[in-house]
């Protein structure tokens, strides 16, 4: 049996810890003098100050393990949003999140009460997506309905993801929620933004801009949703308004969507994209490829560059308020976006042109 430890204000866990943002939101805690239990499917580092506990989020005994003694839960696990696999998005993002649900209840409800804990805290990343159904969203706010068509698979089980964890906020009963919902995170150690878009600039594909350019989107440094995170953990209190409600956190300085990829693209060697395609005709031929890809896939396994989510994203305005989070948890930037697009070209040496 697994030793029961007393928890305290500064031990918490992170859920996907081993992941991009993950990783960012243990260090700053373990900076702040938190110490941190990991729970991941797998293990991508070591620090002091961190237990990992590797497992799968839907199984409640490896998880109740990593739960032991905290009192503070970020949840940040989910699949890659380019898998296309329904079943993997509904059994992680679903089932998963409802067994984080159920095991901190019963941490909560321990028997015998030995933790004595006061509240079970959990900060959940949602995403700004789950709004988002492929048209123009500008300075849109939490109160915007969720997608009623979400765009993939990710984006329908983040919507109901969301909704579970918001809907379990009891304060009489001890489980206080929160949402995040970061668009478009990028800085060092990204996995998907700057490799994806490298990748498809060395393959000769980054030479158009879909559509006339001028469209605004977020883009949001990894430190800014960290930031985010904790200060949501810290303000997260029964008598606080953020209970049981979700926040947009940006960079809270929209830009054109092909500014921002020419800075990438630009400060890392490659050259920018310069002409101009119909969106439209893009749009519709992404998901002519995307069918074709469904199609055919008994027979080859090919994966589009251009999947409708990414034409559409690359596409159309998409930029939130963030005045809620300012307003009741005192959320302001704390990287700006020039600086962050500099730390993170300067972090990929490795994807360099020539390199
Ligand atoms: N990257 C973005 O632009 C972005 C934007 C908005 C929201 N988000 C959300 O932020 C969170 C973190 O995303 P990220 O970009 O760091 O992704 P990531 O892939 O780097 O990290 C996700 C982590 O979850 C882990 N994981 C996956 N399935 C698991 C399972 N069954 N059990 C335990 N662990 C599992 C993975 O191993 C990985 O370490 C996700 O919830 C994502 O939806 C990301
Ligand atoms: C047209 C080109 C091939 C574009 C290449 C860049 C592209 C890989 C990124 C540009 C916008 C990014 C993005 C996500 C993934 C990577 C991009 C498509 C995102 C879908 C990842 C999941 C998040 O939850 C997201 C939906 C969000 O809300 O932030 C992301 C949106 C932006």
């Amino acid at each position: 049996m697994a030793t029961r430890i007393r928890p305290s204000s500064k031990r918490c866990a992170v859920i996907g810890g081993s992941g991009f943002l993950g990783r960012h939101l243990v260090e700053k805690l373990l900076g702040k003098g938190y110490t941190v239990s990991v729970f991941d499917i797998r293990q991508s580092y070591e620090l002091p100050g961190v237990t990992f506990h590797q497992g799968d989020l839907c199984d409640k005994q490896a998880l109740l393990t990593a739960l032991q003694g905290v009192s503070l839960v970020f949840h940040c696990a989910s699949p890659a949003p380019a898998s296309d696999d329904k079943a993997l998005f509904q059994r992680v993002n679903i089932q998963g999140t409802q067994t984080v649900l159920q095991e901190c209840h019963k941490i909560y409800y321990n028997k015998d009460r030995l933790n004595s804990i006061k509240e079970m805290l959990l900060v959940l990343t949602s995403s700004a997506s789950v709004v988002f159904e492929g048209t123009d969203i500008k300075d849109g706010r939490e109160d915007l309905p969720y997608a009623k068509k979400p765009i993939d698979y990710y984006t329908e089980t983040k919507i109901e993801q969301e909704k579970l964890v918001l809907k379990a906020c009891d304060k009489e009963n001890g489980l206080l929620t929160v949402a995040i919902r970061p668009h478009g995170i990028f800085g060092p150690r990204d996995p998907q933004l700057v490799p994806i878009l490298v990748d498809t600039a060395r393959r000769g594909k980054m030479k158009f801009i879909i559509g006339d350019g001028s469209n605004l989107v977020d883009f949001t440094f990894v430190d800014n949703v960290v930031h985010g995170h904790i200060l949501a953990a810290e303000s997260l209190r029964p008598e606080s308004p953020i209970c049981g409600k979700a926040y947009h956190i940006t960079n809270d300085e929209p830009v054109r969507f092909w500014d921002f990829m020419s800075d990438i693209l630009v400060g890392l060697g490659y050259a920018a994209p310069r002409y101009h395609l119909p969106y439209t005709l893009v749009y519709g031929l992404s998901l002519l490829l995307w069918l074709l890809s469904l199609l055919l896939r008994p027979l080859v396994a090919f994966k589009p560059t251009f999947t409708p989510m990414r034409v559409a994203l690359a596409g159309t305005h998409h930029f939130y308020s963030c005045s809620r989070a300012k307003q009741d948890m005192g959320y302001k930037p704390v990287v700006g976006l020039k600086d962050g697009i500099r730390r993170t070209v300067e972090s990929y040496p490795h994807l360099r042109h020539g390199a």
